[in-house]
């Protein structure tokens, strides 16, 4: 039996501890701390994503303005709106919500946050702060996990972490805390030779691939701790993980659920990491 890592139930106390955080904090500032959100077109996901961001915020004491953008908005509209939310002095943090609409090129709009507002640690300055090991702001996901993992004392210096999956928003930077964790890390992808043989060495295995259901119990060694960072539909239009669960839970000693675990963690980590650029800005510890 796996100890199920609970993200639904900490992310709610790493809520409620920002809550009163924050609480002690705005009358020294003079103001909340400000997270503006950019939502470009109407993808349903991402209007599902960002109203569970706003609902997190409300409820944290956190201002945080939404820019509705429709999908026909050109690169340059958005580029204002993210200069306007550069100078706006009660702002800590900008969100620019992925995906976006493919004629917007994304990398010019992440170079243009100034990375100290950068919330999600995706601008190439707060990249490379986070390989030289730099305490810097690091996305969300990732740093979640870590969170995850050490609330609930699971222990990775020394351990052989893989990690499944190589993207900026999830698969390197993983890679990179657990590797400043004293983890040692392999990345695996889609082009990697005999996955399973690599996932089986795995102390704490990270799925970030998302392929619904693909790891099952082979992938797994016995007493493994399995996160699941996959968040896919299946034809029912129920969350799935990359992991299949029932498969895996037996053989695991700890696992995460899809939903429930490294979802909240996201959306904790996003507040986490704008009140730290809030109290950065005020010179607040
Ligand atoms: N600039 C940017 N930053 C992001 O961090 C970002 C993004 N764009 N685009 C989309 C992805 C996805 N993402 C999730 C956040 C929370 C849940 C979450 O809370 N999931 C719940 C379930 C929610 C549901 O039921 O739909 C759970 O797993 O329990 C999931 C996914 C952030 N992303």
């Amino acid at each position: 039996m796996a100890t199920i890592l609970n993200g639904k139930e900490l992310a709610a106390t790493l809520r409620a501890e920002q809550t009163e955080e924050i609480r002690k904090l705005a009358p020294l500032a003079g103001r909340p701390p400000g997270l503006g959100v950019i939502l470009v077109g109407d993808d349903p996901a991402s209007h599902a994503y960002v109203k569970n961001k706003r609902n997190a915020c409300k409820e944290a004491g956190i201002h945080a303005p939404e820019i509705n953008l429709p999908h026909d908005t050109t690169r340059e509209t958005v580029m204002e709106w993210v200069d306007k939310l550069n100078a706006d002095p009660r702002i800590d943090g900008i969100l620019v919500q992925l995906p976006l609409p493919p004629h917007i090129p994304k990398d010019d709009i992440l170079l243009r946050i100034d990375p100290e507002k950068d919330v999600d640690g995706f601008h190439p300055i707060n990249v490379g702060r986070l390989v030289i090991g730099e305490d810097t702001l690091v996305p969300c996901t990732p740093t979640g996990v870590m969170t995850l993992l050490s609330r609930y004392g699971i222990p990775v210096k020394g351990k052989k972490a893989v990690v499944l999956g190589r993207s900026l928003i999830v698969g390197k930077p993983m890679a990179l805390l657990l590797l400043a964790a004293d983890a040692t890390v392999t990345i695996c992808h889609s082009k990697t030779a005999n996955l399973s043989e690599e996932t089986r060495q795995a102390d704490i295995l990270v799925a970030a691939l998302g392929k619904p259901l693909m790891i099952t119990k082979d992938f797994v060694k016995k007493g493994a701790v399995v996160i699941d960072v996959g968040i896919s539909r299946n034809d029912k239009g129920k969350l799935v993980g990359d992991v299949d669960f029932d498969s895996v839970e037996p053989i695991a000693s700890a696992i995460t659920p899809v939903p429930g675990g490294v979802g909240p963690m996201t959306i904790a980590t996003l507040l986490e990491n704008t009140l730290k650029a809030y109290k950065k800005r005020n010179h607040l510890s």
